[in-house]
């Protein structure tokens, strides 16, 4: 169970995250919606300690995450595994490699570090992260170069790189933002599969309320920092959108789309 209780983030004067309060059971699908600015992202990145709360507290399983430190800190991020819109990989390494990545934080730091600069890993690790992109399809393109991939193919390498990590949770920051709606929904597919056949907690921001209702267990609104609708997908009816935000649904997806970028999300 992961437990957020009256988490805050303050940048300076503003208040990015307004005293959220969130119980979420192992194995939930989260999806997080709101306009832009509403706090998602900073939500996200507290989760796993990449932006520290201001006030309150983030629960796992009874352990206190707002406390850990060091190791305890490092150990905490390879069980809450993260991914974002742009992807994140490297881009002039192979795929195989990039997923491997995954491995390092398995490692007490001295030995990460020379891992990471001699990029060594064992025939097993290699065998993991093989098994990993055969999951999503990407076994053929192993040895490509991460840049030669479509931006739902670079996705879906994250993924595999976010699973070596054999993490607890995966948080999506706006995964299929720079995605066409086909490479969004193999994506989106890829993170459901995850989330039903590993068990892993997944908080995913997403600016389509459709996609969120159409692969989330629940749905989290935010305004202004805050929790504005908290529910089932099929309570967040376009109804229920227009009072909460004022807006037409389709006024509000349109507010928080980013602007589109034809040099990604080619299709698969
Ligand atoms: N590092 C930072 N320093 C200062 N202000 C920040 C920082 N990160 C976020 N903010 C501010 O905090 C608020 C919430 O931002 P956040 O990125 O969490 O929102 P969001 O809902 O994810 O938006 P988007 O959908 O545009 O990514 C915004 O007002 C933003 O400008």
């Amino acid at each position: 169970m992961l437990e957020l209780q009256d988490l805050t983030c303050r940048f300076g004067g503003r208040v990015a995250v307004d005293r959220v309060s969130l119980s979420v059971p192992q194995g939930q699908m989260v999806g997080i919606i709101g306009r832009s600015g509403a706090g998602k992202s900073t939500l996200l990145r507290m989760v796993n300690r990449l932006t520290e709360p201001t006030a309150g507290a983030i629960r796992h399983d009874g352990v206190d995450v707002t406390a850990l430190r060091g190791r305890a800190l490092r150990d905490w991020r390879t069980r809450c595994a993260m991914i974002f819109q742009q992807f994140n990989l490297i881009q002039r390494l192979d795929v195989l490699t990039n997923v491997l990545v995954g491995r390092l934080n398995h490692r007490p730091g001295v030995v990460a570090a020379l891992d990471s600069l001699l990029l060594r890993f064992s025939p097993e690790e290699r065998a993991m992260a093989l098994d990993a992109l055969e999951r999503f399809d990407l076994a053929e393109q192993a040895l490509q170069r991460a840049e030669t991939l479509s931006g739902g193919q670079q996705q879906r390498v994250a993924i595999a790189r976010a699973l070596l990590q054999e993490p607890r949770l995966l948080l999506a920051d706006e995964p299929i933002a720079s995605l066409d709606p086909r490479n969004a929904r193999v994506v989106m597919e890829a993170l459901r599969d995850v989330n039903r056949r590993d068990g892993l907690t997944v908080l995913v921001n997403l600016h389509h309320l459709d996609t969120a209702r159409r692969y989330c267990d629940r749905i989290v609104a935010m305004a202004a920092g805050r929790v504005v609708f908290d529910g089932m997908p099929a309570a967040l009816t376009a109804r229920e959108v227009e009072a909460i935000y004022g807006v037409p649904e389709e006024a509000l997806e349109a507010e928080t789309a980013p602007p589109a970028d034809p040099a990604v999300g080619a299709v698969a």
